[in-house]
């Protein structure tokens, strides 16, 4: 439904906005809420126009800032709590007034990375949210700040965004920030050019990137390069962009907008999209020999049998993601646990017996 930037029309189905604090924000820290109006506004644009729209929003924290004076003294991480869990009302309640006077309902959706780690927690949440777009109601997910701290965290939302637009099989991501985009250096500066179209091609950007971050920002430009990555090597379209623009959703749906363009790879398999961004959920670990590596890496269609497995570890039950390594101990994969560690040390090492991962569950790391 939308133009690319070589002027060819890319399908706009499902599609996860992410909206970033300081966009939510001014500058002086305060809700900005016509930005935030114009943007539930274009997003009704869309929904009308048959797409389906799921929001990640940061904001809770900016918002409880402004609502709550702490003492200095307090822990960091005890107020960054307390401020997401009063601001994350306010900012829900502001999104849940504005698509209700544009006739549209919305859902909350507070998530943690376990939710991401546990299989069953995984199918909940897409079944969830699945459930939420067939009734034509739009999903608002955040991080749950309260509970996830310090090593539970997602790196930021982008984070989160781009493991949603995963699950969900969405053909479209959209991160936006308060800059138009990657700049081959700070944005402020004149020298720096916006890049526009980044595909395989394209060399390492990271190095444009400064570790300056916006007041409220978490992970930065270099996170939305990573996620953005990811993304377009699992077939979905990414656009990073400036949500402080006017019309910036519809500039992107008609192909005119001013932004960084992440052209999709072709591939398109769900599965194999949740495992991809598994390798900070895996359960356990197992190690397979020569063989068995050859074997996956072979042109054949291999899934990976017990007797190719050395050696295992961790607590593990079926439907958990392992990592595999080989004997060297290099990382090469990740793979959905077809029975549990109890089945597999009694399978190890012997021939005829049922998989431990399955071809279609299995992840090599060739594919990034
Ligand atoms: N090369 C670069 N191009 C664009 N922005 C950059 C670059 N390097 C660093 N940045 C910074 O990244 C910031 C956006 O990231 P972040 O603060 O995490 O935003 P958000 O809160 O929207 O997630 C920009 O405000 C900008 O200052
Ligand atoms: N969950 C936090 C968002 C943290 C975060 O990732 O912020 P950002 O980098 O602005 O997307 C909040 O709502 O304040």
């Amino acid at each position: 439904m939308y133009q690319s930037h070589n002027q060819s029309t890319l399908p706009l189905q499902t599609c996860v906005i992410k909206i970033g604090s300081n966009v939510v924000t001014q500058e002086d820290g305060m809700p900005d809420f016509s930005r935030i109006k114009s943007l539930c506004t274009q997003v009704s644009f869309l929904k009308n126009k048959g797409i389906k729209v799921v929001l990640v929003t940061s904001g809770a924290v900016a918002f409880g800032r402004k609502n709550i004076l702490l003492p200095e003294k307090t822990n960091p991480v005890l107020k960054k709590q307390i401020w997401a869990a009063n601001g994350q009302i306010a900012l829900i309640h502001t999104y849940q007034q504005l698509f209700s006077e544009l006739g549209h309902s919305i859902a909350q959706i507070l998530v943690t990375k376990e939710d991401f780690r546990d299989r069953k927690h995984y199918l909940n949440m897409k079944n969830c949210i699945e459930g939420l777009l067939s009734q034509s109601i739009i999903p608002v997910i955040n991080e749950n700040d309260t509970v996830a701290i310090t090593e539970l965290m997602f790196t930021d939302n982008d984070e989160l965004a781009s493991l949603t637009a995963a699950m969900i099989n969405a053909d479209t991501l959209i991160l936006l920030t308060n800059v138009n985009g990657i700049y081959t250096g700070p944005p402020e500066l004149q020298d720096s050019k916006l890049i526009q179209h980044v595909d395989q091609q394209t060399q390492d950007l990271s190095s444009f990137i400064q570790a300056s971050k916006s007041s409220f920002g978490r992970g930065g430009m270099l996170t939305k390069l990573n996620m953005a990555k990811k993304s377009a090597n699992l077939g979905i379209s990414v656009f990073i962009a400036n949500g402080k623009r006017e019309a910036i959703l519809n500039d992107i749906l008609n192909g005119s907008a001013i932004c960084t363009q992440f052209e999709p790879s072709q591939v398109k398999q769900s599965p194999k999209k949740w495992l991809a961004h598994g390798e900070q959920y895996y359960k356990g670990e197992i190690r397979i020999n020569e063989g068995a590596k050859n074997a996956l890496f072979s042109n054949k269609i291999s899934s990976l049998l017990p007797v190719g497995v050395i050696s295992y570890s961790g607590d593990f039950e079926k439907g958990d993601i392992l990592r595999i390594i080989d004997e060297r101990g290099n990382r090469i994969g990740l793979g959905r646990a077809e029975y549990g560690i109890k089945a597999l040390i009694e399978k190890t090492g012997q021939k005829k017996q049922k998989p431990i991962i399955h071809y279609d569950y299995l992840y090599l790391f060739t594919h990034e």
